[in-house]
């Protein structure tokens, strides 16, 4: 049962038509091969036994049946092929929509601990292996049964010696074909792993391009490539050299069986104790077992590697979410309570206390890889923390849905993803049922309405993968269009003014001062200058909060923010210098 829960990643239901009507069809197959067997019976008939006339009105009955018969195998395989495809298409459909839907409900460090590549190839290439288990593997194996099973049945019936004799070898066959199932599926892991570390390393290889190029690193990045599909090679080549050899032996076990079958025969029909028309017939029924019984044993050897594929596909949804049912409440104050996080084994949190009243302005300074990002991030519950808790109106976000905590918060990210889609269907994002007047009051509020109607096709213009047609300024401000069109009461916002030129950043600035307004909001500030007015500053070095306060009351202290403040205060003046 599990085999058939994997190779149709966890919805083995899928088989129940394709499976149904292969075998109808299969049962439907043998009419006219036993027609054949009929007619065959009568035309030896005068042979066998001297002085019978040829049933000539009989023979055409049969060669009636088997038009007959011709028309009910097509009017049977018509729907047989049909379920088998249908049934293929829509399970790896639904279950990539499924698998889709529980990635974003994983934690995010989960995530990071694979390679987008390894999900990219679980998504594609494992569920076009479901696919072919569907509608070819598993129907086509039970199905090609139905006729060895029925012939085994009606020839022991005919003479049980030959009938030994035929399928003597077969459970030999299955034995080799078993017994070795451990190898093929060790083979099968290898070939797998070589299989998606090429993937990985090909994504990696695209997705650095511009580094190669800019870097002249053809050599060394093109070596880690050619390496993976060297692997991939290597395990190929083994499983086909080590898996051809079994099957083929398996087939041969087989094909002995007739040969095994004819001796039998030959020293039967000698000693007088077996009918020449039983001979014939069994002659007749044995060279047409071989190809129902080698795709039988070819089948279960492709269906046993490729229901791994499914087999991380079932394993990867049975990955735990993040636990949570209840709704956020209405009250939008933050508090962080001893909280201690880190990505992997590196605190990068240390015991934080953080409280953010509903409805002020708060900004999160510090040095590069404090952990202001991950302050953030855990509001956001994209991680729990490991020691502490996160507390939005009093209660813990650990208990809380983690999409219906979403729907409270907007956030703008420093490095803005843009879906390959049309600019309004971007902005769209914030507010699913927005009509196109909000997009464009959404895009005016964020200062970019202007930029955007002199772009070739205004609001419809696609943007490609990752935004890449758009200036940064101007994706920051389109992703502030999308979290103005939310309207959620709390915003997280990681500025990214210090990357843009001073024009792009004034309009940024006046676009996020209409985001903010009457918000929770928390700011990571690179650039002081522009949260001096912030209720509450709070400096973050080494993942620990060194001190908090008003910009007045930091300065005083003359501590981290004001050593920070004096930097940037030069950095700048420097800058007006030149
Ligand atoms: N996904 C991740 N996996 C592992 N480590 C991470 C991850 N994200 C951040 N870190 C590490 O956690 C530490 C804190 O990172 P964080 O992004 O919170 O700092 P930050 O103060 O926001 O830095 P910056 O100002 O440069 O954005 C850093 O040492 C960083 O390398």
């Amino acid at each position: 049962m599990d085999l058939l829960r994997n190779i149709t990643a966890g919805n083995p239901r899928a088989l129940i038509k394709p499976v149904l009507y292969t075998t109808l069809a299969n049962l439907i197959g043998i009419v006219p091969f036993a027609l054949l067997v009929e007619a065959a019976r009568l035309i030896f008939e005068p042979f066998a036994s001297p002085g019978t006339a040829l049933q000539t009105e009989r023979l055409w009955w049969v060669c009636g049946g088997m038009a007959v018969s011709l028309i009910l195998m097509y009017a049977s395989e018509v729907p047989a092929y049909r379920s088998q495809f249908r049934q293929a298409y829509s399970a790896a459909a639904e279950g990539r929509t499924r698998l889709a839907e529980h990635l974003r409900k994983l934690p995010l460090g989960y995530l990071n601990k694979r390679d987008p590549g390894d999900l990219a190839n679980m998504m594609m290439g494992d569920f076009t292996m479901v696919e072919h288990g569907i509608s070819h593997l598993v129907p086509q194996m039970i199905g090609a049964l139905v006729m060895p099973v029925l012939a085994l049945a009606g020839l022991s019936f005919l003479d049980w010696r030959m009938a030994l004799a035929l399928f003597a070898a077969f459970p030999l066959a299955v034995a080799l074909v078993m017994l070795t199932s451990g190898i093929q599926h060790k083979l099968g892991a290898n070939h797998m792993r070589a299989k998606i570390d090429a993937a990985n390393r090909l994504q990696e290889y695209l997705n650095g391009i511009r580094v190669i190029k800019a870097y002249n690193m053809t050599g060394e990045s093109f070596a880690r490539l050619t390496l993976s599909f060297r692997e991939l090679m290597r395990q190929s080549i083994r499983i086909e050299g080590l898996l051809g050899p079994i099957v083929l032996s398996a087939i041969a076990c087989i094909r002995a069986g007739l040969t095994f079958m004819i001796m039998v025969g030959v020293h039967l029909l000698l000693g007088g104790s077996l009918d020449l028309i039983v001979f014939v017939s069994f002659l007749i029924v044995g060279t047409r077992i071989y190809d129902p019984l080698t795709t039988v044993l070819v089948n279960y050897a492709e269906f046993r590697y490729h229901e791994q594929a499914g087999e991380r596909i079932v394993r990867l949804l049975q990955e735990p979410v993040m636990p949570g049912k209840r709704q956020p409440p209405a009250a939008y104050d933050i508090e962080l309570e001893q909280v201690t996080f880190g990505y992997n084994r590196q605190t990068v949190l240390r015991e934080v206390n953080l409280s953010i009243p509903a409805g002020t302005f708060t900004a999160l300074v510090g040095p590069s890889g404090s952990g202001k990002s991950t302050v953030l991030r855990l509001i956001a519950r994209f991680y729990d923390p490991a020691g502490g808790k996160v507390l939005l109106g009093g209660n813990n976000i650990r208990d809380m849905e983690p999409e219906a905590l979403l729907s409270k918060i907007s956030m703008v990210f420093q490095d803005v993803y843009l879906f390959q889609d049309t600019i309004a269907a971007n902005i769209r994002f914030g507010r699913n049922n927005a009509t196109m007047e909000e997009i464009e009051e959404a895009a005016r509020q964020a200062c970019c309405h202007d930029f955007i109607m002199k772009l070739p096709n205004g609001y419809d213009t696609l943007v490609g993968e990752g935004g890449s047609t758009l200036s940064g300024g101007e994706k920051q401000r389109i992703s502030i269009a999308r979290a103005l069109l939310k309207d959620a009461p709390i915003v997280l916002l990681d500025e990214a003014t210090a990357s843009l030129d001073p024009e792009n950043e004034a309009v940024i600035q006046e676009a996020i001062d209409r985001l903010v307004q009457g918000k929770t909001v928390i700011v990571i500030a690179h650039r002081l200058k522009t949260v001096r007015s912030a209720d509450h500053i709070v400096v973050l070095d080494n993942g620990s909060i060194v001190e908090q306060g008003s910009h007045s009351n930091l300065l005083a202290a003359k501590g981290l923010y004001a050593r920070l403040w004096d930097i940037q205060q030069q950095a700048d003046t420097w800058k007006m210098i030149e």
